[in-house]
């Protein structure tokens, strides 16, 4: 007799809530039906161990999907400890459903942006996101166990009947509807099985039941008792005509006659069972990493170095950080943190469990501890996830200070690289920056790494707390040279993420200064010029007023310095502060701002009193080149500083033509 029955769904309209709700990734049905399928096995070996069941010999553990584009079916055998018809009634009838409900009455009001992270928590339900019908043939472990199919069209009412199924074990089929039939292809079945399945840990093989069956052709001593012998190709002796000494021809045999096999091609699991992370670190060779690598983010490049996460206590946390090799003229950094739950798929880079900085690496973590049918804002406040994000940064900072301690050559070698991921971290993460403020390494002019208390303390006398920095090591020479020529050192910080995080140190490292190396003309550059040098004075002043005039503007910053360095004529210099701003507002593209608004850019033009081309601007006021002269001087700063605009680099090159006509004695127009 079957036994029918309604489950109990009270909303009518429980579906297509469901079915928008998950419209994003249908898919996952494969990883709940699948993973269902590993937990059946994974009971079914401990009640072996138990010594509660007795495997055939011949079997095999293992989940055979099979797809059937043709009739869009997609049919899920596990040889797992199957379901009697009371299970299915508690399982499947009664909490597979309620599960659903439960599930459904917490999060179908909730905005999209609070999902549950990976959708989990739905189970065996999740097949009627695809199918309209579902079918499921189970033969319990149990002696004398009757087999048992049941099936639901739209999931609402089912109909249970006696079933014809011989092996122990479950096999669900999926009729699916119109919308999903894409699941039956096989390229797009295997695409979600790695994606989600990668790491089950039974063997998974996927099967296209419409396709021709495919051959191999093996050596008679390759045979295995598991394959399907077709046939047994006789391959020919191999032969060579070879010439006599007495001129006759023979033909010889240079290979013998051989009996090979044409077998069905040996099946290949989906999945590795066995994931590297699940290894003891101390059990991993460098080659197994690397391999993992390559698989996994299937990135050719090879990765600098790697974390293994291992933890049982207070929580179970086993996973592999990997700091990758980063062209960063050219990519942009991102990275991947894959998440899984008992070597179960869940989601990339789910930033409420793992550090956002982190996100810059690539890795998988695995965390069977984690809660994951709750909601994700949930998950935020969740204190536990909490000490698992911490803890994940703890080791990170641990083993690269670590790593600075006691392999410095090799930290320094990768520095360049996994310095952006260290910033980052230091400014998103105030933890990570108490443990590695100590250990961010700052390049010098001679291409040495110090850390920040070597920094301060070699400049101590010169210029106590105050950082001198570099952005741009072309733009800034002029300013480069001059440092070296008085021996007062800088620090090349020439990414874009350096601007904030020197922010961060100053904020941190209460009096330390960064300034750029073209901020200011340090004390150490100019020679003392006396309070009451009246004379100084007003030539200062006349200069400024020339320049002014020059350059047709009233506000520009204009200072004179008697610098010790008499090569130089005119500098640019630029206010730390403005400076900042303005690049502060170039990454947020608000370039189009107006940024006289900040006092003329923030730039002073110095000019040295000591140049014989300023001694001479200044002693012929009237002079008939003196204008170009001014121009070119500060043009020239410019350039010296950066770039000019297009116009005044139009002007710049027809100023310096007219210069050399003059040098050649030759009428200017
Ligand atoms: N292939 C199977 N073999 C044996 N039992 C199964 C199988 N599939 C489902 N079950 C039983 O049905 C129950 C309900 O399954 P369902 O997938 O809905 O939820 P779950 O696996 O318990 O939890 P989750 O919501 O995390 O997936 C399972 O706990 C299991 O006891």
């Amino acid at each position: 007799m079957a036994k029918k029955g309604s489950l109990s769904i009270t909303s009518e309209n429980i579906f297509p809530v469901i079915k928008k709700w998950l419209y994003s990734d249908h898919d996952i049905f494969y990883r709940e039906l699948i993973s269902n399928g590993c937990d059946a096995i994974t009971k079914l070996k401990k009640l072996e161990l138990m010594g509660e069941y007795e495997k055939p010999e011949e079997v095999e553990y293992k989940i055979q999907v099979s797809v059937n584009p043709n009739e869009k079916t997609i049919t899920i055998k596990d040889n797992g400890l199957g379901m009697t018809e009371e299970e299915i009634d508690k399982y499947i009838n009664q909490i597979a459903f309620s599960g659903v409900q439960d599930f459904m009455a917490k999060y179908k009001d909730k905005a999209n942006e609070d999902q549950i992270i990976g959708h989990f928590g739905l189970g065996f339900y999740s097949a009627f996101m695809v199918a309209d019908k579902v079918t499921i043939d189970s033969l319990s472990y149990q002696k004398d166990a009757k087999a048992i199919h049941w099936e639901s069209e739209g999931g609402i009412n089912f109909e249970m009947t006696e079933g014809e199924k011989t092996e122990v074990g479950t096999t669900i089929v999926l009729y699916l509807n119109e919308d999903s039939t894409e699941f039956s292809n096989e390229y797009r079945a295997r695409e979600v099985i790695e994606k989600y399945c990668a790491f089950m840990p039974v063997s998974i093989f996927l099967e296209n039941e419409t396709a021709e069956p495919q051959y191999d052709t093996i050596e008679k001593d390759e045979l295995t008792d598991k394959d399907k012998v077709i046939e047994t190709v006789i391959e020919p002796a191999k032969t060579e005509e070879k010439e006599n000494e007495d001129g006759t021809k023979e033909t010889v045999e240079i290979e013998p006659s051989r009996e090979k096999y044409k077998i069905l091609r040996r099946p290949v699991a989906l999945n590795d069972t066995n994931p590297l992370w699940n290894k003891h670190p101390n059990e991993c060779t460098e080659d197994e990493y690397k391999d993992f690598y390559r698989k996994v983010f299937r990135d050719y490049k090879e990765p600098l170095f790697w974390i293994h996460l291992n933890m049982d206590y207070p929580f179970n946390l086993k996973g592999i950080l990997y700091f990758p090799k980063i062209n960063m003229e050219y990519e942009s950094i991102e990275g991947t943190i894959k998440l899984y739950n008992n070597q179960v798929f869940i989601a990339d880079n789910i930033k409420e469990v793992i550090p956002e900085f982190l996100m810059l690496l690539k890795g998988v973590i695995d965390c069977p501890d984690l809660p994951l049918n709750v909601s994700r804002s949930a998950l935020q406040n969740d204190g536990f996830v909490k000490k698992i994000s911490d803890y994940i940064t703890k080791k990170v900072a641990d083993k690269l200070s670590g790593m600075c301690k006691t392999d410095r050559e090799n930290y320094e070698k990768y520095w360049d690289d996994i310095a952006p991921f260290i910033k980052f971290g230091y400014i998103k993460d105030e933890k990570f920056a108490e443990k590695m403020g100590d250990y961010i390494l700052y390049k010098n002019l001679n291409g040495t790494y110090l850390t920040l208390q070597d920094c301060l303390d070699e400049n101590k006398e010169k210029h106590e707390n105050t950082i001198f920095y570099v952005t741009n090591e072309k733009e800034q020479s002029q300013y480069i040279n001059l440092f070296k020529e008085e021996g007062i050192d800088a620090v090349i910080m020439p990414a874009a993420i350096d601007n904030p995080f020197i922010s961060h140190v100053e904020q941190k490292k209460e009096g330390v200064k960064f300034l750029r190396i073209d901020t200011d003309l340090n004390a150490s550059f100019k020679e003392e010029v006396k309070e009451d040098d009246e004379a100084f004075k007003k030539s200062s002043e006349e200069l400024t007023e020339l320049f002014k005039k020059a350059l047709n503007n009233d506000k520009m910053d204009i200072r004179v310095e008697k610098m010790k360095n008499t090569g130089i004529a005119s500098m640019i210099t630029v206010s730390e502060e403005t400076r900042r701003m303005q690049d502060m507002m170039k990454m947020y593209n608000m370039g189009g701002m107006d940024m006289s608004m900040f006092g003329g850019a923030g730039e002073t033009l110095v000019l040295n009193a000591n140049h014989p081309l300023v001694k001479f601007v200044l002693e012929h006021k009237d002079g008939a080149n003196t204008e170009k002269i001014c121009e070119q001087l500060y043009d020239l700063a410019s350039l010296a500083h950066g770039a000019l605009s297009p116009e005044r680099m139009t002007k710049f090159v027809s100023r310096s033509n007219e210069i050399m006509m003059i040098m050649a004695g030759q009428k200017v127009e």
